[in-house]
């Protein structure tokens, strides 16, 4: 293209590229510049920059299209800018403007080359605008096809420096300036990327953090409006889970569940179940364990200070914990089934100190100590809980035994397993069996707390009153402790030296205030009380210290007080009354409450057919032992001196409700010599009491409990009692001073009784004769 020459107007720190329209403010020179390029050079112009006092060694020729006032009155021109050229030498020329040599650069047919890199560059471009969202400008610059308009697009790059610009506005070639646009392009996308990523991710946990703390501050003003405490803050939690003492894995779920919390706020339906499982979780003693005391001769001393007698009980406790406190050392672990890693089962009659004996375990453990009723459980879930999702679930009663004692390693007490039942709401039974078992207790899992708990230290005590309703399959996990009950002397003593104190501190009464002598004691023992434990004892001297507290102090209680104190006795001798007429027999028997006397009344029916029918609540092999003995009479009839007619008549067999007896074949002899003493007309001696199973054939069979039987003969006053041969070694557990006031008569044969139980002539008969 020719050269021409053109007033030149420099823009300081501006770079304009071909196909720009821009409006220029219009100082002195640039006035200059458009008054010579309107009057004498049809309104062109040559525009270049100059960057930092640098001139630029091309240019843009420029046309006016406008000129005017821009806002606030300054002198302003529209330029549309045209082709570039090359600027040569300054010349003269008319008015005030400077004037160069300009020599435009003709654009030629794009090469090939060029178009490729147009179209890489295109896309690049796209790509920026995209980023941008400029939509309508992706539409008009996807419209340029000349490769070389398009690189000159880029004067409106708003991420190409002005040194860039001029870089492109110096660079003619095409190919050269779109492979300058591609570099730069590239980059800029390349760093835009990453710093998108970086400040979108700034940016949302901005958002987030912003968004939590404008919740936060809402929840507060409306805590704050409905009158909450502030103090439940969701915060809160967080700050205690991290400071509480708990094993990974707990503190782990706890703050899951904090962050739930967190998260979903008090809008939230679970958050009410979320606090009070998080109140759970840091209320157990998840790192806590007391140091043992280990000093067995210390123990049997702690043991003795709290209960009086209980020898052998004693004895097999200290062993237990002797043996236990070994394979701890040794580091075995305890192993189900029968020996020292069972259980101990505390088995007896109410009263006789099972509870207080497990408190005692504790004590000389240095061991916290929790009881657990399990009387009347039917439902699994209280033993290990209800699942979360249940409304108002609860955790199970081991886990809140656990919370209750503070520690890992207490000792707890299983109350009353004997009564554990089982229905449709699960297994009671099966839960404690997983309780129980060391292969498997140290990762217990309740079903509301849904971690493992390790219940391998805990050191569980079983109680029971009877034996036979105690699930198999637990009661082999123990290892039986009997505590049959206590004889008339053990029970003064144990008044004397435990509940006597006990009561007068409860009665805030000191030491001396009150004295209790031995014969008043005695006196309660013997026919206030007739229990195999001490439990009414120790309620009545309780009375009886209330009573006395009111009157004149000190007092001393003797037997003759007692009727004022706690009025007339409950128990007479009444065994004497009872069996006053043919029929009646007084048998031993063990119940629920230990050993205790039973009467048996038998009784003809008028009516000319023979036959039994038996009353009371008696299970059926108690029943079959009825039969038996009516069997055995009949066969044996003429031998005993019955008359054969007595036999035509129904007779009726009766057991009065009362302490119900386990059912058991035990009340043979009784109900053989009930129907023997009806069927002859003569009382049975009302000193004597009796036990044993019979045979068809009138072998006397072994039976059961013979301890707590005696104990009870006693209790009851008798003085004689029959037992079966084979129980003669049972013998040797019985206190000597039971012994000593019983007349034990040991019988092979029913006949034996039969002889000897009978008295000569019954009175009645006699006087009906
Ligand atoms: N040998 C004993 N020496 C001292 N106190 C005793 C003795 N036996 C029982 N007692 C006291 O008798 C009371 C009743 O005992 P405890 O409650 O432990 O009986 P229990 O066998 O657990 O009865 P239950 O089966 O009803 O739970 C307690 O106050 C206990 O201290």
């Amino acid at each position: 293209m020719v050269s021409k020459r053109l007033p030149v107007l420099f823009l300081d720190d501006i770079v304009l590229l071909p196909g720009m329209v821009v409006p220029v403010e219009l100082d002195e020179p640039a006035q200059a510049a458009v008054d010579a390029a309107r009057t004498s050079a049809g309104s062109e112009l040559l525009i270049a920059p100059r960057l930092e006092d640098r001139y630029a060694s091309h240019g843009v020729v420029a046309t006016v299209q406008q000129v005017g006032k821009a806002r606030g009155g300054t002198p302003a021109a529209v330029l549309r800018t045209g082709v570039r050229a090359r600027i040569g030498g300054g010349v003269t020329g008319p008015g005030a403007a400077l004037w160069v040599e300009v020599e435009p650069v003709a654009a030629g047919e794009p090469s090939e080359t060029a178009r490729e890199l147009a179209a890489a560059y295109k896309k690049l471009v796209v790509s920026v605008l995209q980023r941008r969202e400029a939509w309508q400008v992706i539409d008009s610059v996807s419209a340029i096809d000349d490769p070389g308009d398009l690189a000159d697009t880029a004067g409106w790059a708003p991420y190409l420096t002005n040194d860039r610009k001029r870089e492109l506005l110096e660079t003619p070639d095409v190919e050269a300036r779109l492979r300058l646009l591609i570099e730069w392009t590239g980059d800029f996308l390349a760093e835009s990327e990453v710093s998108d990523k970086i400040e979108h991710d700034v940016r949302e946990n901005v958002e987030k953090r912003n968004r939590e703390y404008l919740l936060r501050e809402q929840l507060k003003a409306i805590r704050k409006e409905l009158g909450e405490d502030e103090a439940e803050g969701n915060d809160d939690y967080r700050a205690r889970v991290e400071a509480a003492d708990l094993p990974d894995a707990v503190r782990e779920a706890a703050l899951r569940e904090v962050g739930k919390l967190e998260r979903a706020g008090d809008q939230n339906p679970e958050a009410g179940w979320i606090r009070t499982w998080l109140d759970t979780v840091l209320d157990l003693p998840w790192n806590v364990r007391t140091d043992d005391n280990t000093d067995l001769a210390a123990a049997r001393a702690v043991l003795d200070a709290d209960h009086h007698g209980l020898d052998e009980v004693k004895d097999r406790i200290v062993e237990y914990l002797g043996v236990r406190a070994r394979r701890e050392s040794r580091g075995l672990t305890t192993v189900g089934g029968r020996g020292s890693g069972a259980v101990i089962l505390l088995a007896g009659p109410p009263g006789v100190g099972k509870t207080s004996l497990g408190e005692s375990v504790a004590r000389t453990l240095g061991r916290k100590f929790v009881r657990v009723a399990l009387g009347g459980v039917r439902d699994e879930a209280e033993i290990r809980g209800h699942r979360r999702t249940y409304v108002g679930a609860l955790p199970g009663r081991i886990v809140r035994a656990i919370r209750e004692s503070g520690s890992m390693n207490p000792v707890v007490l299983l109350d009353e397993v004997d009564k554990v039942g089982s229905d449709y709401r699960g297994d009671p039974a099966a839960a404690l069996l997983e309780v129980l078992d060391p292969a498997q207790n140290h990762t217990f899992r309740d079903h509301y707390l849904d971690l493992d708990l390790d219940l391998s230290d805990v050191l569980f005590i079983a109680t029971a009153n009877v034996l036979d309703t105690i699930p198999q399959a637990l009661f082999d996990r123990m290892e039986l402790i009997s505590i049959d009950g206590y004889t008339e002397s053990d029970k003064v003593a144990i008044a004397r030296d435990f509940l006597v104190p006990r009561q007068l501190e409860r009665a805030a009464l000191s030491e001396g205030e009150v004295t209790v002598t031995e014969d008043a004691l005695r006196e309660i023992a013997a026919n206030y009380t007739r229990e195999a434990g001490v439990r009414s004892f120790e309620r009545l001297l309780a009375k009886a210290f209330r009573k006395a507290a009111l009157g004149d102090l000190p007092v001393s209680v003797d037997a003759g007080d007692l009727k004022e104190l706690i009025g007339r006795p409950r128990f007479t001798p009444e065994s004497s009354e009872r069996t006053a007429v043919p029929g009646v027999s007084t048998g031993l028997a063990v119940t629920g409450m230990g050993g205790d006397v039973l009467y048996i009344e038998a009784s003809l029916l008028p009516g000319d057919k023979g036959g039994l029918s038996v009353t009371g609540q008696l299970g059926d092999v108690m029943k079959e032992s009825a039969q038996i003995a009516l069997s055995y009479v009949r066969a044996h009839a003429e031998e005993l001196g019955i008359s054969p007619e007595q036999l035509d008549h129904p007779i009726h067999l009766h057991v009065p409700a009362g302490a119900v007896p386990k059912d058991g074949p035990s009340a043979g002899v009784t109900m053989t010599t009930a129907l023997v003493s009806l069927l002859l007309g003569r009382n049975v001696r009302a000193e004597v009491g009796m036990t044993g199973e019979v045979s068809l054939t009138g072998r006397v069979l072994p039976i059961g409990g013979v301890k707590q039987k005696l104990l009870a003969a006693q209790r009851a006053g008798l003085t004689e009692v029959y037992l079966p041969q084979r129980n003669e070694p049972d013998l040797d557990d019985v206190p000597a001073d039971v012994l000593e006031a019983l007349t034990v008569h040991i019988v092979a044969d029913v006949r034996e009784i039969l002889s000897t139980a009978l008295e000569p002539v019954s009175a009645g008969l006699v006087a009906a004769a």
